[in-house]
């Protein structure tokens, strides 16, 4: 959430977060070096939708204006909370090298790539960030009753992954005995779902990216659009196998089973007005295809669903909601069917992909500490990727009444330094120096398509015939005038010759 050189109560109290790089004194965002300035931040003023009725009860609203209203904005390739770092895909002293970043199908790495990517979740799971902590009380409870300290804490790294998307989803807290507002996400049931993703995603690929000092990580994808019932990745090579003594538990051969979860007190969020912090409870519950109460979860995708869903043309449709109809966003987020159409008992694509884990993976406010939710989102990532790449000049992101959280020029939330779904809504590898090696499965023709093919293959082949028998009778035609009228040249050339040898016999 904050840079933690942002959280002493002075930096609060001025709502000023504008630290120097490299450590520089009083050089606010490297101004010095031309790599940034410290200005006020943005944030829309547009209308969002009415699903969310309140006015200044979660701090939010008009993200991170509650907190801080002077950033970093860094110039050209430079990027961080003091513009000390480089933009995504660039390295070197002047942010100028482009280092390319691949992103790989899971089940195409080999053994010890398997290894390598695992050890970097499990370094990550265990290794404090070495920037960022989280505000563990809502900002009218964020300073200690004597205003000396504030209540932030450090956190790992992944473990941060899982908190920024707790912190996304989480009730608005209303105080006096009412019950918390469920109404609101900030992350989903909207057309940020995609940007905010793909923002989350990247910031975890940089983190780990500095945590190894490989500027070439990337995170891996997983394709769930594969039908059936295996968990394919539930190896204990990758995400780890199904535990032999518990069907809801990881086998311990992965070093997953060792993971425990964050942010599971939600009763503790939403009644007492807390917030998640960094404590780790439990560990990870998975039992993929076992919802025996929900038998349309117990299966995943299939591949034309995704082919499917890159042939909407509509990014999204009003109202930008979990109920859209025809919409892109609707149908790769999972509410509507493949082809488009919204339907309340429909689960596909990427809410059918999470419903399948059906444990930690499934619920909102927990899933990220599953370690499937990366691949799973990656690979949604790549899906809407794509589907920007199909559809240049469709792309067309609202600007307002979308859901609170969701307007295209709102700051994601709880995203350090403020980044707009505006951002993250342009085609990856030409924007955000990255991109995926994927083949997406051809659409299968339709009855129509295969009588219109079958009627212009029929005409093609009887003007064919047609040229071809025209051709035939005019060179037949051609050649029998032709032979006439050389023989007739000929009996000219005889009969000239004849009459000039009987004009001549008839002069002798
Ligand atoms: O019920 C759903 O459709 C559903 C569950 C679930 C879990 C999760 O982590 C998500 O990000 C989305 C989601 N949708």
């Amino acid at each position: 959430q904050f840079p933690r050189e942002c959280t002493s109560t002075e930096a609060l109290r001025n709502a000023r977060c504008c630290p120097s790089p490299f450590g520089r004194v009083n050089d606010p965002c490297g101004v010095s070096l031309g790599r940034g300035q410290c200005l006020s931040v943005q944030a829309d003023t547009r209308a969002h939708g009415p699903q969310y009725p309140h006015v200044d009860q979660d701090d939010r609203e008009r993200w991170p204006l509650r907190f801080f209203t002077s950033a970093c904005r860094c110039t050209g390739n430079f990027y961080g909370f003091n513009c000390g770092r480089c933009k995504h895909g660039f390295t070197g002293v002047n942010c100028d090298t482009p280092v390319p970043v691949v992103r790989r199908n899971v089940l195409t790495l080999n053994p010890s790539e398997r290894r390598s990517f695992v050890n970097a979740l499990h370094q990550a799971k265990r290794t404090v960030h070495p920037d960022l902590v989280i505000a563990t009380r809502r900002y009218g409870e964020l300073f200690s009753p004597d205003g000396n300290t504030t209540m932030f804490e450090n956190i790992t790294i992944y473990n941060y992954f899982v908190w920024s998307h707790y912190y996304s989803v989480s009730k608005t807290f209303l105080g006096g005995g009412q019950p918390s507002f469920g109404g609101v996400d900030f992350s989903h049931e909207g057309p940020g779902f995609v940007t905010w993703h793909r923002y989350h995603l990247l910031q975890l690929e940089r983190d780990i990216q500095d945590m190894l000092g490989d500027p070439r990580f990337a995170l891996p994808y997983w394709n769930f659009a594969i039908g059936g019932n295996q968990c394919d990745i539930c190896t204990d090579d990758l995400m780890g196998a199904r535990s032999s003594f518990d069907e809801n538990g990881i086998s311990s051969n992965s070093i997953f089973s060792q993971w425990r979860v964050v942010c599971e007190s939600l009763d503790d969020y939403d009644t007492l007005g807390t917030i998640c912090n960094s404590t780790e409870s439990n560990p990870i519950r998975r039992n993929p295809a076992g919802n025996v109460a929900r038998p349309m979860v117990q299966k995943l995708p299939e591949p034309q669903d995704i082919e499917a869903c890159l042939q909407l043309t509509t990014f999204d449709t009003p109202p930008f909601y979990s109920t859209s109809t025809d919409s892109f966003r609707n149908t790769i987020e999972g509410y509507s069917a493949p082809e488009g159409t919204y339907d309340p008992i429909v689960r596909s694509l990427h809410n059918l992909a999470h419903l399948f884990l059906n444990g930690t993976g499934g619920q909102t406010h927990l899933s990220p500490n599953d370690p499937i939710f990366v691949l799973l989102h990656t690979f949604t990532d790549a899906i809407f990727d794509e589907w920007l790449r199909r559809h240049p000049g469709s792309a067309d992101y609202p600007m307002e009444n979308a859901p609170i959280g969701h307007n295209r020029d709102y700051n994601m939330v709880p995203f350090w330094p403020p980044i707009t779904n505006a951002e993250m809504f342009v085609t990856a590898p030409e924007n955000l120096g990255y991109s995926y090696e994927a083949t997406w499965p051809a659409r299968p023709i339709t009855p129509t398509e295969i009588i219109t093919i079958a009627v212009i293959a029929a005409l093609f082949v009887v003007a064919i015939i047609f040229a071809v028998t025209t051709c035939a009778v005019r060179s037949r035609s051609h050649n029998s005038e032709g032979r006439q009228h050389l023989l007739g040249e000929q009996y000219q050339r005889y009969d000239d010759h004849d009459t000039h040898n009987s004009k001549s016999q008839s002069v002798v």
